[in-house]
């Protein structure tokens, strides 16, 4: 199916959030954090819901924006409520790579061998030859052999106080195991909320804003403490807006 076209005053507005995408000459780590909002600042209708906020010409930007990485990282929520493809369908022979975080290994049974619960999108697409073997990100203390499953494993020791991982130690390990370079997160909440906090980690935060309130029951975006966006820009297209702008 073909994507829907963007205006082309986008492409200006978004090029100083990006980085290059030729990941072959710049090695630099860089790290976009971007998703979808209501108005009441929620990503979804209520836990577990996959809920279509963007209008088809940002959701064709988020391609766009896929396309200048080279992995695309999700919580274990969001692989859960929504069975992504985490593809990239802007141009030609963007392949990126699926980076899920999931401590506990909750995802154990999707990514088995042998499993027996309907194919996921990302395990469908890797077995079929279009979509990079996904990538899980889960806790050391977790035993298992990595040959029963079709993804690759990485393993972090998880924080002493928090019991989370460390973002520092799962982009370093993503990097120094494949090579991944450029990370484009895309949520869900646990994961916005925290990195809202993490300037050092973050380079570009890109917001699409849509014209809709999705009520008390939805899965809200807000971080602990109060933050304000730096060298930030807005545009609009047909029925959203995009922010563009930077932690520090
Ligand atoms: N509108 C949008 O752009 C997007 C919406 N979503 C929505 O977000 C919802 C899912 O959000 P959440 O439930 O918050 O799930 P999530 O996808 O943020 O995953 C949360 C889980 O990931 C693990 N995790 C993530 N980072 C971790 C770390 N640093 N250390 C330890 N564990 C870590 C934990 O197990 C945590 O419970 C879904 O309804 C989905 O549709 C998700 C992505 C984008
Ligand atoms: N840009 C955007 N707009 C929305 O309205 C959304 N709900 C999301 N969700 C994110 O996109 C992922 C689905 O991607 P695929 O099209 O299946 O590749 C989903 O998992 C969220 O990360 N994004």
């Amino acid at each position: 199916m073909s994507l829907h076209p963007i205006d082309e005053s986008l492409f200006p507005v978004l090029k100083p959030y990006l980085s290059s995408n030729s990941i072959h000459r710049h090695r630099r780590r860089h790290v976009t954090l971007t998703y979808a909002q209501s108005i009441d600042s929620k990503i979804a209708a209520g836990k577990g819901l996959r809920t279509h906020i963007s209008h088809e010409e940002t959701k064709t930007m988020t391609h766009y924006i896929r396309s200048f990485h080279d992995s695309l990282v999700i919580g274990i929520g969001t692989l859960l409520a929504d069975n992504p493809s985490l593809n990239c369908r802007y141009g030609e022979g963007n392949r990126i790579t699926p980076i899920i975080i999931d401590p506990t290994f909750k995802s154990m049974e999707i990514f088995s061998k042998e499993s027996k619960v309907e194919k996921y999108k990302l395990v469908e697409n890797y077995l079929n030859g279009s979509g990079n073997k996904p990538v899980i990100v889960i806790s050391d203390d977790i035993e298992v052999s990595d040959d029963r499953f079709n993804c690759d494993i990485v393993r972090i020791r998880r924080n002493n106080g928090d019991g989370k991982l460390s973002w520092n130690s799962i982009l370093n390990q993503c990097e120094d195991q494949f090579g991944l370079h450029k990370f484009m997160i895309e949520g869900g909440a646990y994961i916005i909320n925290d990195l809202l906090l993490c300037p050092d980690i973050v380079d570009s935060l890109i917001i699409t804003i849509g014209p809709v309130f999705l009520g008390e029951n939805g899965v809200s975006v807000s971080p602990k403490t109060p933050l304000s966006l730096k060298d930030v820009i807005w545009w609009k297209g047909i029925s959203d807006s995009v922010m563009c702008s930077k932690l520090k």
